[in-house]
């Protein structure tokens, strides 16, 4: 469905990619991980026709090139780095459904769930918005419509815990019917996501590994955490979390999506000292709205 065939890109004499091939089949969950620089972002520019490169890039056959808005009709895309748009908001997304041919109100239901009221906020200016408001916008707009790509930039970097809930949500929604490409530098802040995973080092592929899927995209875990004595400092970082505090500070409790769980242990970890004890356990029949 989508091929990167020998694919490279010089900025400036330096070589961002060199020499990339990959075939992404439907229903691909990616991970495209990597440190700073190593060329993801530049790979997801080629792919939506933004820059020119050598070889070759397609999806279904078509050249992103020469075939622009056949491409980006398919591609749903969430940016690293929300545009500086002063359009108001309402505008943005009538705009957005008009340009992918979805109605407004699917982007309207979106954000209602990621816990962005548009109407409220309609008239604001987009670049005016929290960062957090921007990313579930954006998100909105990516999902609100029919795609069979979504590629997603550091998606749910400013998220709080219950909007990555659902957003994990969303797209457990539409994993049977779409090809995923979600990059990160962490593989932890999204390995409960994907199916494969492919790292980039110096514009190379170096890794491209296929994992064991996870089918609890959309799970929820209740979490004890109890601690030898109180301490401000993981107080803050449970707090971040929305948990909790029982017996003085001792005691925490939260819930924790389940793609999320990893992210969990690596903060807890940090304050191994202070633990005795984590209890994790999958809520069942939790639906979220
Ligand atoms: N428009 C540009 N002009 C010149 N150099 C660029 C341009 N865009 C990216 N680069 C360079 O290309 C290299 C790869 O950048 P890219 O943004 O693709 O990396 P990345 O893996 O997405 O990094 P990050 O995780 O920091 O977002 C970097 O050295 C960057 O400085």
């Amino acid at each position: 469905m989508i091929r990167f065939d020998n694919v490279s890109k010089i900025f400036k004499k330096a070589q961002v990619l060199a020499g990339v091939s990959l075939d992404i089949q439907l229903g691909e969950r990616i991970a495209l991980i990597g440190s700073n620089g190593a060329g993801k972002t530049t790979l997801i520019r080629c792919l939506l026709g933004e820059y020119t490169y050598g070889g070759e890039v397609s999806i279904d056959g078509k050249a992103p090139r020469t075939h622009r808005a056949d491409v980006l009709g398919k591609v749903g895309f969430v940016p690293q780095l929300p545009p500086p748009l002063k359009m108001p908001v309402g505008q943005l997304v009538t705009f957005a459904a008009a340009v992918c041919k979805s109605d407004p109100r699917r982007i309207h239901a979106i954000a209602d769930r990621l816990g962005l009221d548009v109407d409220a906020i309609a008239a604001r200016p987009f670049n005016r918005l929290s960062g957090g408001m921007k990313q579930k916008l954006l998100i909105a707009i990516a999902l609100g419509r029919d795609t069979q790509v979504l590629v997603m930039d550091e998606p749910a970097a400013n998220l709080d815990p219950e909007a990555r809930h659902i957003f994990f949500q969303l797209l457990a929604e539409r994993q049977d019917n779409c090809t995923m490409i979600i990059s990160s530098h962490r593989l932890d802040e999204v390995a409960a996501l994907v199916n494969r995973v492919i790292e980039m080092d110096m514009g190379k592929v170096v890794l491209d590994d296929r994992v064991a899927d996870d089918s609890g995209m959309d799970t929820l875990l209740d979490c004890h955490v109890d601690l030898r004595r109180a301490d401000p400092a993981i107080a803050k970082a449970l707090e971040g979390w929305g948990f909790a505090a029982r017996n003085e500070g001792l005691s925490w409790h939260g819930q924790v999506a389940g793609p999320d769980r990893l992210r969990f242990l690596g903060m807890v970890s940090r304050y191994v000292g202070l633990l005795t004890r984590i209890d994790m356990q999958e809520v069942t029949g939790v639906t979220l709205q």
